[in-house]
Parts: structure tokens; sequence; C-alpha cells
């Protein structure tokens, strides 16, 4: 009897695998023909960016490829310089990065349309250039960008393209910029590498074997490798902050607040206390400056989404002189970087010091805690509807340690979390992370609260006007690190879920020899180069 019983559940449990197993084989392959017709249509963007830059002398090319930032603006408002013979120049240089690096997913093709028509109404003697007039600009695939999909690495979510530009790029539209390149994200954008199965791997522009950091992984490398000038990322847990320390580049997440949200899809709706913005991304922080000046000199973006308060840029705190006070740590005291982290923060610690303002130490209080709050709501779920979403997806190797995590039921984890922290502490304390109820997750909500008032609370008590910190635990890994060692964002997720605004602040472009975070308690006024 007990036999019968016994062969009849596992004869019922081998017949639900093989039912689950056919059904997800059936997908996949479906999947990957989509994954093939996906590919075929950037291979045709490509070429398309190829004429179109082939069309353009090689002695123009290369007086425009070195200009930097300043100069190439000038040089359009001047009239030196066409906003056709800019977009050439830009699709050529990001071809070649793009070579290197597999940073993009789509050239974007109206970019061509868009620059004659600009230089068109340049024509007339009447018309006055808008401030960006003809710059070039790469987008992460994950903004929205009429008529163009934002996949964000899912194979499912792909030919469907928005239909309505997010309220930034309809802005830098405005403005004169020229969207000409999307570049390439994580799946799901909940890590800091970047690779997923529509556009495949992105690499370090100086070692393949390294990731370019993610979730803005495909602007970091592009930007790198000197295929954009100037880019758009996104951050909600350092996916600015972090490709930037691994490339030396440079970019900041202002507090999200200040750009408008309307109709952007995060990774995982209905988060709503760990918040994710857009940022500029560049070689150079006066590029990312001046562009943080343009969209915020009026309150257009007030005027197109009600949510965004009408705060406007500030030159007079931005060229003040006053010395600040400013807190800094090398260690978070739950994960210590490498030595190479900490030495960026003394020798920025020495320039700010030099430069005549303070420097006291300070850390954030109960770090480990605060990165179980952020994971907790970051995930919102559990993990649930990524893993859902992932199922139904060709899922990237790159991200197998991540998701397993997520599809190993909470209380498992929990229960496995006591012995696993006897060999990895970080590990084993993460794996309390993941909510087991809205009673919980409701709490955490309240201790996030809570936090930043607390804060809030120590920084002005203290006068503290700005953070100093590594940005990071390492310097550029291997591609497959990161979704192992999610214990490394403590450095700047804590700024997602202070919610203010912070950056990488760095000129040179050693291999993340000098990476360095310096946040700020206000919103971003102003930003000071170091380097
Ligand atoms: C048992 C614990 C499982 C935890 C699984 C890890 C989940 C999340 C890791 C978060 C890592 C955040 C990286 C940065 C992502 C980012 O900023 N994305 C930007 C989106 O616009």
């Amino acid at each position: 009897m007990i036999l019968l019983l016994l062969t009849t559940v596992l004869a019922l449990a081998a017949a639900y695998f093989y039912r689950f197993w056919s059904v997800r084989e059936k997908r996949q392959v479906e999947l990957r023909k989509i994954v093939e017709r996906k590919r075929a249509e950037r291979a045709e963007s490509v070429k398309f960016a190829k004429q179109s830059a082939e069309k353009l002398d090689v002695e123009t090319r290369n007086k425009i490829a070195s200009l930097e930032y300043s100069e190439l603006k000038e040089g359009l408002q001047s009239g030196t310089i066409s906003c056709i013979d800019a977009v050439r120049t830009y699709y050529f240089k990001a071809i070649q990065a793009n070579e290197k690096t597999n940073s993009v997913c789509m050239f974007v093709k109206e970019a061509e349309q868009w620059a004659m028509e600009w230089d068109e109404k340049a024509k007339d003697p009447e018309f006055k250039k808008p401030p960006m007039f003809g710059l070039p600009m790469s987008l992460k695939e994950c903004v929205p960008l009429q008529g163009y999909d934002q996949t964000r690495g899912f194979v499912q979510d792909t030919f469907h393209p928005t239909e309505t530009d997010a309220v930034l790029v309809q802005q830098l539209k405005k403005l004169g910029a020229i969207p000409y390149v999307q570049t390439n994200v994580p799946q799901s954008l909940l890590s800091y590498n970047c690779s997923n199965p529509v556009f495949g791997t992105t690499n370090h522009p100086m070692d393949k074997s390294r990731t370019s950091g993610g979730s803005s992984g495909g602007e970091s490398a592009l930007i790198s490798a000197d295929g954009s000038i100037l880019g758009i990322g996104g951050d909600v847990g350092g996916s600015i902050r972090i490709p930037c320390a691994y490339t030396g580049t440079t970019g900041i997440k202002p507090s999200h607040l200040r750009f408008s949200h309307r109709g952007v899809c995060g990774s995982v709706p209905g988060r709503p206390l760990i918040n994710s913005n857009d940022g500029p991304m560049s070689t150079r922080v006066e590029t990312n400056v001046d562009f943080l000046r343009t969209v915020w000199a009026d309150t257009w973006i007030t005027e197109q989404d009600p949510y965004v308060p009408p705060v406007t840029w500030n030159e007079e705190a931005y060229k003040s002189d006053k010395k600040l006070k400013i807190g800094y740590y090398t260690d978070d005291g739950w994960f210590t970087p490498t030595p190479v982290c900490q030495r960026a923060v003394m020798e920025a610690k020495q320039i700010l010091e030099d430069a005549g303002h303070t420097l006291v130490p300070f850390r954030p209080p109960r770090v480990p805690e605060v990165l179980i709050m952020f994971l907790r709501a970051v995930c919102v779920d559990a993990g649930k509807f990524l893993s859902n979403k992932l199922m139904n997806d060709i899922i990237d190797p790159l991200l197998y340690t991540q998701v397993v995590l997520w599809m190993v039921p909470v209380r498992v984890q929990r229960f496995l979390a006591s012995f696993i922290r006897v060999f990895f502490p970080r590990l084993g304390n993460l794996m309390n992370a993941m909510t087991l109820s809205t009673v919980e997750l409701r709490n955490t909500y309240a201790d996030i609260e809570a936090y930043r008032s607390e804060m809030a609370a120590l920084m002005i008590d203290q006068k503290i006007d700005a953070l100093l910190c590594p940005v990071t635990v390492t310097p550029a890994l291997p591609h497959v690190a990161p979704s192992k060692l999610f214990a490394g964002t403590s450095y700047t997720g804590i700024f997602n879920l202070l919610d203010y605004a912070a950056g990488k602040l760095s000129k040179h472009n050693p291999f993340n020899s000098y990476p360095f975070l310096f946040s700020r308690i206000r919103q971003c006024y102003s930003c000071h180069e170091t380097r």
C-alpha cells in the first residue's frame, strides 16, 4: 500500500516536472527566435549608422572627434560645426567603441533626420539656438524613447516600442540634444554587471574579462571608450556611481524628486521608498554640471509633471566659495573596501582640505541594518515579481546566483541563514533580507523613514554639508562577481535609501585607481571637481 502511494506521488511529481520542463522548453525556443530577430534589427541599425558616418569626410570627423564637450557645444552654437556632422562623428565613434565593448543596443536612426532639421532651422538668421543645440547624447536602454524598446534585458519585452518619450527625453529634444544611441543594461536592472540574453554582455574597455559595471554599464563602457560625450544613466542602488567608478568616468544621481518619473517603469513596479533617478554620465564633472544647469534652468519639468518641485539650478550656491564641513569614512563597518578604494577617499580628503574645506570622521550608523532595509525595500515582494518574470524569459547566466536566491522560499532562506552565517557571515546576514509578510515590509518602511530622520538630525547637529566615502568595495570585477556580491552595494544603496544626491566625481581615467563618492545632504546644487 505504502509502495503504491509512494509510486503514485513520484509519478505525479515526474509528470508535473515533465510538463513544466516541456512548456518551458517550448517557450525557450520561441524566445531564442525573438533574440535572433532583435539581433538582426540591431545589426541593421549598426549598418545604418556606419553608412551615415561614412558620408562625413575623415578630416572633419577627426576634427570634431577630438573636441571636448565645451568645444563641441561652442562649435555647434557658433555654426562652425553642423548638427549632422556632429551626429555622424558620434555614430562613428560609438561604432568603434561598441566593437570593443558591446555597449550598444540600438542606434537611433531618426538622429540623422533630427540633426538635418536643426541645421535647416539654423539657416534662418532669426533662429535662436537652444542651449543643447545639436549635442549628440547616449541614453541608457531603459530611458523611454518613442519608437524604441525598453527591454531592461528581458526578451519578452522586445518588439514593444514605447509610444511616448520620457519627460526628460522630451526636454532634451526641445533643448536641441540629439539622442543617437541606446546603451546596454543587465537583465532586470538589479545588478551591477551588464549582461542580458537580448544584447549580450558589455565589457570593460580596458579588460574584456571584467565588467564595466551596472546597471548603466553600457553608458560607462561607451563613454569610457570615447563613443559618447554625455549620456543618461539611472540609479536605484549604485547604477550610475558603480559603473563610473569601474571605468574612470563621472556621474551624478540627483535626489529622485528632481526629475520626472511619469510613464517610467522601473525594474520592480510599486517600490515606494527606494527611489531610482536618472542622471548625467560623462568623462568630466563640468559636463555633468552643464547638463544639470541646463535642464534645471527653468521649471519646465514641473510644468510637465506637478510631482517635481519647481526648484531651479542655483548658480550662486554652485559658485560660492563657502568652505564646507565634510564627513568622511573609508569603511562603513559592514564591508571593508580594498585598499585602493580607501586610498581614493584619503587622497580626495587631502585635496578637499587643501581647498580649505574641513573634513571630519563620520560614519552613518548601523550600515548592516541599512543594507537589509535597502534590499528588502528594493525587492519589495522578496523578488517574486522578478523571478516570475525571469521564469518566463531566457535567464542570463551571469544572474544565476541572484535568481537562485530569489527562488528559495523566504522561510527556507531564513532557516539556512544561521548555518551559512558560520562560513559566509555577510551572505548569511543578507539571507534575512527578503520580506516574509506585508507587516514586515511595512515595518521596514517605517524603519527607513526613521533612519532618514536620524541621519538628517545627525548631519544637521554636526553641521555637516556633505559626505565623502568609497563608491564601492573593489575596482572593476570579473563579470560573474556582482550577482554574488550584492553585499558590496552598502556604499551606494544607502544614498538611495536616504534619497540624497550622490555622485562619483573624478576627472582622470586610470583603471579605477581613484574612485570616490561625494554625496551632498541637500539637492545637487553644486559639485566640486577635486581631481
Ligand atoms: C537573499 C538575498 C537575495 C538578494 C538578491 C539581490 C537583490 C538585489 C541586489 C540589488 C543590487 C542593486 C544594484 C544596483 C542596481 C541599480 O541601481 N539599478 C538601477 C535601476 O534603474
